[in-house]
């Protein structure tokens, strides 16, 4: 019997079985506006393995407080077709929580609002975006297992790809060569901390991954340095579009001064200031536009972000916007209101670029390069790395996803975690930094 579509309803096979596996992939000493990444980062591997005998994978966030949530949603899967996406929302809201107090299992289902996520890099943090943040992994491997079903590539299943090709840009980073303390794996990019340092950075990023744009993630020093490293940056590559991004870490009257004394090198100028009242103030000065990541990560925070044009391009992550099918719904909302959009990053592994690279390919009128963490990631779970070729990736047409699980190296990387006396197992920028600076606070804002 063809089990890929039940003839009655219409629907693709059902979810037999879920396999979570948490992981810690190797992250470099990258610094930012509150400390500088841990040696390992923490990532849930999400496998959904359905009726025919197929397996489809996800990635989302791995810290404990995603677990939870994403225990829940594997026990209450199976049963369900892997084509029923609206199902999958539905009963993660059942099962997590909607911050409506409609939730009956490990969601806390009141109280939207938990504060902001990770120091703030992520935005806000509610019990929504939260569920959704797990949603999405789970979203993703339901699409990849799908797509194997029917022999169809993910971009197919979300109404096909308008492109062939996804540019991303280099993702500069202040850095230390090594992690201070014992932990952590090395590499051999050596320091960056001043302007030399990041263009000899991205020139290695040009020259191995032919990338094109360039954004460099500041916040870390007072601005006149980090004016003057996008300065060298723009002597180096002169017309190519660069970016900076300071994580909020400005006042308005700061981000005013750099906006004038870089609008003439920057592509866009991201999340200068924090909230969407202070991006406003800044933003009706600016000859720039305002990118965020910061003060638009949900639905609720749109309306007040468009309407006040205090932003011009939104930086989409299907993680926490919940998934492929939200990302584009939240693409439909940017060109209603003539605001762009590109595609944020965190540390991630080649599962989610394969997801970014496939609903990216389908979103109209991506003119921005998306951000990704990749190159940074030496450790994958793929039997096959992702290739980029003059700063993009090509756009698979292999059912699913087009990506393979490396067992052998996603057990190495649980090893890593079930080995972690649980330091790791929570992002903390702030912890990592006392390591080499004791009297490390997480830094007022804004702070310049
Ligand atoms: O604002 C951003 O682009 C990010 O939050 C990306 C990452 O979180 C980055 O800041 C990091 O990991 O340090
Ligand atoms: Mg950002």
């Amino acid at each position: 019997m063809d089990t890929r579509v039940d003839a009655r309803t219409g629907r693709g096979p059902l979810v037999e079985e879920v396999r979570l596996t948490p992981v810690l992939t190797a992250d470099p000493p990258l610094l930012n506006a509150h400390g500088v990444h841990q040696p390992y980062a923490a990532r849930l591997v999400i496998e959904v393995v359905t009726a025919d005998g197929t397996t489809g994978v996800g990635e989302t966030y791995g810290e404990t407080k995603y677990l939870g949530h994403a225990r829940a949603l594997a026990d209450a899967l199976p049963g369900l077709p892997v084509s029923d996406l609206n199902g999958l929302d539905a009963l993660a809201e059942s099962v997590c929580g909607t911050g409506k107090g409609g939730g009956t299992g490990t969601g806390d289902g009141d109280g939207a609002d938990l504060g902001v996520d990770v120091g703030g890099l992520r935005g806000v943090q509610t019990a929504d975006k939260l569920r959704l943040s797990v949603v999405s992994g789970f979203e993703v491997a339901c699409l990849d297992a799908l797509g194997k079903s029917l022999g169809l590539p993910v971009h197919a299943l979300l109404g096909g790809r308008v492109r062939d090709r996804v540019d991303y840009s280099a993702y500069l980073f202040y850095r230390w060569a090594a992690h201070p303390g014992t932990r952590g794996e090395t590499d051999d990019w050596g320091d960056a901390l001043d302007p030399a340092g990041v263009v000899a950075q991205a020139r290695r990023f040009a020259d191995d991954y032919g990338f094109r744009s360039f954004k460099l993630k500041g916040g870390v020093f007072p601005p006149d340095e980090e004016i003057a490293a996008v300065r060298a940056l723009a002597r180096e590559f002169p017309g190519h579009p660069l970016r900076l991004d300071p994580n909020g870490a400005w006042s308005v009257e700061t981000s005013r001064k750099v906006e004038s004394e870089l609008r003439d090198v920057l592509e866009y100028l991201e999340d200068p200031a924090l909230g969407t009242p202070a991006m406003a103030e800044v933003a009706a000065s600016s000859q720039l536009p305002l990118a965020t990541n910061m003060c638009v990560t949900t639905v609720p925070e749109i309306a007040e972000a468009f309407t006040s044009d205090a932003v011009q391009i939104v930086l989409s992550d299907h993680h926490y916007w919940g998934g492929l099918r939200r990302t584009r719904e939240l693409a439909a909302i940017c060109r209603a209101f003539g605001v762009g959009l590109s595609m944020h990053s965190n540390t991630h592994l080649g599962i989610s670029l394969a997801a970014m690279t496939h609903v990216a390919a389908t979103v109209p009128g991506l003119v921005h390069a998306c951000d990704t963490h990749y190159p940074w990631q030496t450790e994958d779970v793929l039997t096959r790395r992702h290739t980029f070729r003059d700063g993009a990736l090509e756009v698979s047409d292999a059912p699913g996803l087009g990506v393979e699980l490396d067992r052998a190296a996603l057990a190495a990387l649980h090893e890593r975690w079930l080995a972690d006396d649980g330091t790791m197992r929570d992002r903390d920028d702030v912890a990592a930094m006392r390591v080499a600076r004791p009297d490390w606070t997480v830094p007022r804002t804004p702070r310049w």
